[in-house]
C-alpha cells in the first residue's frame, strides 16, 4: 500500500528537510500544497483529512490549528512541535528511549516529535536513573550548542545577514524557562527540571550537549566504567535504533567531539568521560539538530508508524 503523507509546513526549515528525505520514497505519496494556499484553512483542512499520516512543521499555534481541523479517523500525525510533547493521548517520538517506546510509536495515531535538547538529555539521564546510578532528584545541569538552524527560518536569516559578524557562541535562555524543560523533566525520570543553558554558534547546524556530574555529590559514587556500561547496556537492547555509544576507551578526546560530526545522518553519540580519582564525569551528546533533532527523528517515527524497514528506508 503507498501511504498517503502530507507535511503541513513544508517550507519551513523542518518541513523542506523531511521532504527531501522522504523524496525518493516509492512506498509513499507525498501530498503538496500549493504554495499560495499554504495557510489556508480549508486546502490545509482537505489535505489533513486525505492523508494517512500528517506531519506539522509549523508553529506551536499553528500545530494546534491543525489538530483540530482533523475530522478523519484514519489520518495520523507526527507533531514537530512543542506544543504536544507532554500532552495526554500523545507518544513521545523518542523510538530509543524506552524498551517499548518504538511499538508504542508504532502503534500511535499522535506522535509527538521531541526537542532537539531533550533528546541529549533523556538519552544521557534516563539510563542512569532506571540503573539507580544518578539520584531522580539530583539538581543536574545540561548546556550545548547548537547551529543557527534550530531557530528555524527567522534565526537562520538573522544569522546569515550577519555573516562572520554574527556571534560565534550567543548563550541564551538564560531566564531558565526554555520551553523544553517540560518534556526534558517528563521523560528523563528526574524529578525537577535541570540548570539548562543553551547556545547558539555561527553556523548552520549540529550540536553538541553536555552534562557534568560532580559524583563525590551522590549519595554513593559510581565510577566511569559504571556509568558508561549503564548508558551502553540501555542502547544495546534497542533494536533498529540509532544512538550510538563511544567506547570508554575512547573518550579520553574524540575527533567526534564536533558538534557538526553526524551532519546529515540520523545518529545520536553519546560519550562518557570520567576521572573516578576526581569523582567527576562528563556526558557529551552529538547530533544534528535538524537530523535526529527534528526531521531525522520525524522520518524514523514514520517508519515506525507504517511498519517501514529503519535500516533500509531512513535517509541517513
Ligand atoms: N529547526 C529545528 O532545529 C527544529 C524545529 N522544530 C519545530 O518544528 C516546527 C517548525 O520549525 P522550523 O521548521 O524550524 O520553523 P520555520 O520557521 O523554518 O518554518 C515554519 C513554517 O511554518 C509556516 N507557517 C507558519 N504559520 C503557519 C500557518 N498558520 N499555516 C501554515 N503554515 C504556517 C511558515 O511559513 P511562513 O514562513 O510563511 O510564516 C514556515 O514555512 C516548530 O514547531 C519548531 O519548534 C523541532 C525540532 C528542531
Ligand atoms: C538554537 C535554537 O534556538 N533552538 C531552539 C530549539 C529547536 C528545537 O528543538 O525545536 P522545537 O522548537 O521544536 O522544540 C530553541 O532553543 O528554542
Amino acid at each position: 500500500m503507498v501511504a498517503r503523507v502530507f507535511i503541513d509546513g513544508e517550507a519551513g526549515t523542518t518541513g523542506l528537510q523531511i521532504r527531501e528525505r522522504l523524496a525518493a520514497r516509492r512506498d509513499l505519496e507525498l501530498l503538496s500544497i500549493p504554495d499560495h494556499l499554504r495557510k489556508d484553512l480549508s486546502a490545509r483542512a482537505d489535505l489533513l483529512n486525505a492523508a494517512d499520516v500528517a506531519i506539522l512543521c509549523l508553529p506551536d499555534d499553528a500545530a494546534k490549528e491543525s489538530v483540530s481541523l482533523i475530522t478523519s479517523d484514519t489520518t495520523r500525525v507526527i507533531d514537530a512541535s512543542t506544543a504536544y510533547r507532554v500532552a495526554e493521548g500523545w507518544d513521545y517520538g523518542f523510538a530509543e528511549m524506552a524498551k517499548d517506546q518504538g511499538a508504542k510509536i508504532a502503534a500511535s495515531k499522535r506522535v509527538s516529535n521531541p526537542g532537539c535538547w531533550p533528546q541529549g538529555l533523556i538519552a544521557l539521564t534516563r539510563p542512569l536513573i532506571e540503573a539507580g546510578l544518578l539520584p531522580a532528584d539530583l539538581p543536574l545541569t545540561y548546556n550545548g550548542i547548537s547551529g543557527y538552524s534550530g531557530g528555524g527560518k527567522s534565526m537562520i536569516a538573522d544569522y546569515e545577514a550577519a555573516g562572520a559578524g554574527a556571534n560565534t557562541f550567543a548563550p541564551y535562555a538564560l531566564t531558565f524557562n526554555h520551553k523544553h524543560l517540560p518534556e526534558m523533566t517528563a521523560y528523563s525520570g528526574l524529578t525537577k527540571a535541570p540548570l539548562f543553558t543553551p547556545s547558539v554558534g555561527n553556523y548552520y547546524k549540529g550540536m553538541l550537549t553536555a552534562i557534568p556530574l560532580q559524583l563525590s555529590a551522590l549519595p554513593k559514587v559510581p565510577t566511569g566504567a559504571e556509568l558508561h556500561a549503564a548508558i551502553a547496556d540501555h542502547f544495546a537492547a534497542i533494536k533498529d535504533g540509532f544512538v550510538e555509544v563511544a567506547p570508554l576507551a575512547d573518550t579520553g578526546s574524540s575527533k567526534d567531539l564536533n558538534p557538526e560530526a553526524h551532519n546529515g545522518t540520523n545518529t545520536l553519540r553519546l560519550h562518557v568521560f570520567a576521572n573516578d580519582a576526581r569523582a567527576q564525569a562528563v556526558l557529551i551528546a552529538v547530533y544534528d539538530n535538524l537530523g535526529k533533532g527534528a526531521s531525522g527523528a520525524a522520518v524514523q517515527n514514520l517508519n515506525l508508524m507504517l511498519g517501514v524497514d529503519a535500516a533500509t528506508s531512513l535517509a541517513a
